[in-house]
């Protein structure tokens, strides 16, 4: 992070891989227009741009669901998938289905898989397990627990390791069980930061939507940086980065929209949610 200078935009970037995407190119523009990034897991992304210490922010879904009529969303721009995620993962020291866990541990720096999980508990496995937050650690997790929830690079080095345990791809089971994508993050902004400053959001978003192109048709200088900052091998971030997708169509419209109706059903969330896009009529289809 730079220190503030004068433009008064500050942008919260996901420190999990499953972002760079939108972000990889991003900084070359946040660097040149004097904007500082924010770089924080999504609980605490979701937390600095309700309490608006950001304007901008890539932040878990379900936090855009809590705060939709004072966020706007920016267009074309998610972090989703239509099947399995690979780093949204429960993992069970018991089969689900012989052996139904009484007692999950849940990361802290999640919003949207938590209660993800919450509705394919209660709607698809039909269990009623007790959720207990924890800090992303898989071995201290299960210390007190049947499972545990674990999200981003911390779930997909998890992944890697053998320790027995049966592991359970949340955007798998959503798609098998709804048949449609699911959104786990948004890049929302601050209604009235977009308001005081259109022009500026104009050209964040503009470098927003280049950065996501520029990287899905040439995931190569990703995947580099993949293999050396986070280990595995470059097959594996090829598969990582394609199982995701960065599109917020009506595909991924649907699958979230439905996800926002059965958290309002469990009473997750305390209000219908909406939509709402910035400018959407006036920018450039991407
Ligand atoms: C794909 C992922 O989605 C993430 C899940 C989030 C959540 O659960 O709140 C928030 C942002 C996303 O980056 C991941 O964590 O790997």
């Amino acid at each position: 992070m730079t220190g503030r200078r004068n433009n008064p935009l500050r942008v919260g970037r996901i420190d999990y891989a499953n972002a760079w995407p939108l972000f990889h190119y991003l900084e070359e523009y946040t660097e040149q227009a004097g904007i500082d990034v924010v770089l924080k897991v999504p609980a605490e992304l979701n937390r600095l741009l309700r309490e608006g210490e950001i304007q901008v922010s890539a932040v878990s879904s379900f936090a855009y669901g809590m705060n939709d009529q004072d966020y706007i969303l920016m267009p074309h721009l998610s972090v989703g998938s239509e099947g399995k995620v690979n780093s949204i993962l429960l993992f069970l020291k018991e089969p689900i289905e012989s052996s139904p866990p009484g007692r999950i541990a849940v990361t802290t720096t999640s919003a949207t898989s938590v209660n993800m999980l919450k509705i394919l508990m209660n709607k698809y496995y039909e269990i009623n397990p007790a959720y207990e937050p924890a800090e992303p650690d898989l071995d201290r997790m299960l210390e007190g627990a049947d499972g545990a929830l674990l999200i981003g690079d911390p779930a997909i080095r998890e992944s890697w390791e053998n320790k027995g345990l049966t592991v359970i791809d949340l955007g798998e089971v959503w798609n098998k069980w709804t048949g449609l994508a699911m959104t786990y993050a948004v890049v929302a902004a601050r209604k009235e930061a977009v308001e005081a400053s259109p022009e500026a959001f104009n050209r964040l978003y503009e470098a927003f939507a280049a950065s996501k192109e520029q990287s899905v048709n040439n995931l190569s200088p990703l995947i580099s940086k993949a293999c050396e900052q986070l280990g595995g091998d470059r097959a594996y971030w090829q598969m990582y980065f394609t199982s995701l997708n960065y599109d917020f169509g009506p595909k991924q419209q649907e699958g979230l929209t439905l996800y926002f109706r059965y958290a309002k059903e469990l009473g997750l969330l305390d209000h219908e949610v909406s939509l709402h896009f910035y400018k959407e009529e006036t920018l450039p289809n991407r």
